[in-house]
């Protein structure tokens, strides 16, 4: 239930910072229930004013496929517009709309219409932070059945729903943080029809690869299994992450933690088991249960440390540049340090989230 909202505006010049709640706006819409949730970040910046066709998202009448259409921000280019015709032309609009809100006394106008309006339309307000400074393709690839749009909702949303249409490409956006990192990272998130068929494994076309099975079936496994050399001959510096869904589902298990870990080892794909269920049955945290278990920590892991890498590999790169060494002693050292980082994803991923704490 998203009824809700405080946040805090950034501080006009000279003044403090000024703590706001919207729950008024949002009096008249219990039932509605948004996929976003503020996060109290430090580093925020303004408040973002999201306004349209926020109810019921996921109600049976919408495609999944509305995600992307709600995540889209669309960010005005105000600078010919005076301040009240700028905001009459956003409480105006009746497709979602991002706002940034760039001034003290554009937000509190901003506030005032929203609030006159509040009977006749319906509002959501969000908390974001300056554009992503960069961006990162991940893909979902896996057999049929094996969780992938489940997994990609829970990770965009903390959702999770049941049924999914097979028939069309959901694309998805959602900004984290790495840990250890200021930078906000832009994910594009794509659960594809077809992977083979549509390009998408071109090493260019991703950043990191999410391999998906069921835990529950062997088959599914096999599936990835016979893909892998080919995966490994297109990809350069791009992760892997192999992840073992279903795993509410243990008892009914055909493919061993052992069986996956090694393969994932053999190919310095980082692993994690994970359930996109698993928050179905209850809203309570269970102390008892692996942190692993967690589809968002999991992604999140994986993201933050393919970043760090990134920046390390991509450090590590300028240096020996400099270094001023043959076209082919450069080369080699290049792949090699490529190798370095392939494995070291993987092995830092296994570090944060150790596999030998699950189950
Ligand atoms: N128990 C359980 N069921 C899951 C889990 N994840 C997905 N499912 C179920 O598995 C089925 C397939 O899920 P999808 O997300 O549609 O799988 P998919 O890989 O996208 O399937 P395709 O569209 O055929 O490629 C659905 O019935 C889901 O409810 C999970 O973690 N646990």
């Amino acid at each position: 239930m998203w009824n809700s909202v405080t946040g805090r505006l950034p501080p006009p010049k000279g003044q403090g910072e000024l703590e706001v709640s919207f729950s008024s706006l949002l009096e008249n819409h219990e039932s509605c229930e948004c996929p976003f949730r503020v996060f109290p970040r430090r580093c925020a910046q303004s408040l973002a004013i999201y306004s349209g066709r926020l109810d019921c998202p996921y109600s049976s009448e919408r495609n999944i496929t509305d995600i992307g259409f709600y995540e889209q921000h669309h960010f005005c280019e105000t600078r010919s517009q005076t301040e009240e015709s700028k905001i009459q032309a956003h409480s105006e609009m009746t497709s979602p709309m991002l706002i940034e809100i760039l001034d003290y006394r554009t937000r509190q106008m901003m506030i005032e219409t929203l609030k006159k309006q509040k009977s006749e339309k319906k509002f959501s307000i969000l908390q974001f932070r300056p554009k992503p400074e960069r961006d990162m393709k991940i893909i979902f690839w896996g057999a049929d059945q094996v969780g992938k749009s489940a997994l990609l909702v829970r990770f965009v949303t903390g959702r999770y729903i049941s049924e999914y249409s097979s028939l069309t490409n959901f694309t998805v956006t959602k900004t984290i943080t790495p840990t250890e990192s200021d930078v906000d990272v832009k994910l594009e998130v794509t659960d594809p029809i077809s992977c083979e068929t549509s390009g998408l494994l071109k090493k260019s076309s991703f950043d990191l690869l999410l391999l998906v099975f069921d835990i529950t079936n062997a088959e599914s496994f096999r599936w990835i299994k016979e893909r892998a050399d080919k995966l490994k001959q297109d990809r350069r510096n791009n992760g892997v992450v192999l992840l073992g869904n279903k795993k509410d589902l243990s008892s009914r298990r055909e493919v061993s933690t052992e069986q996956a870990r090694q393969f994932s080892e053999a190919n310095a794909w980082a692993y994690f088991e994970v359930s996109a269920a698993e928050l179905a049955d209850s809203d309570e945290e269970d102390e008892s249960q692996d942190h692993d278990k967690s589809v968002n920590d999991a992604l999140k892991t994986a993201v933050t440390e393919l970043f760090l890498f990134r920046r390390n590999f991509s450090d590590k790169g300028q240096g020996k540049k400099s270094s001023g060494t043959s076209k082919g002693g450069e080369s080699r050292r290049r792949s090699s340090t490529v190798r370095e980082y392939i494995h070291g994803f993987a092995n830092h991923v296994a570090n944060r989230f150790p596999l030998g704490s699950r189950s």
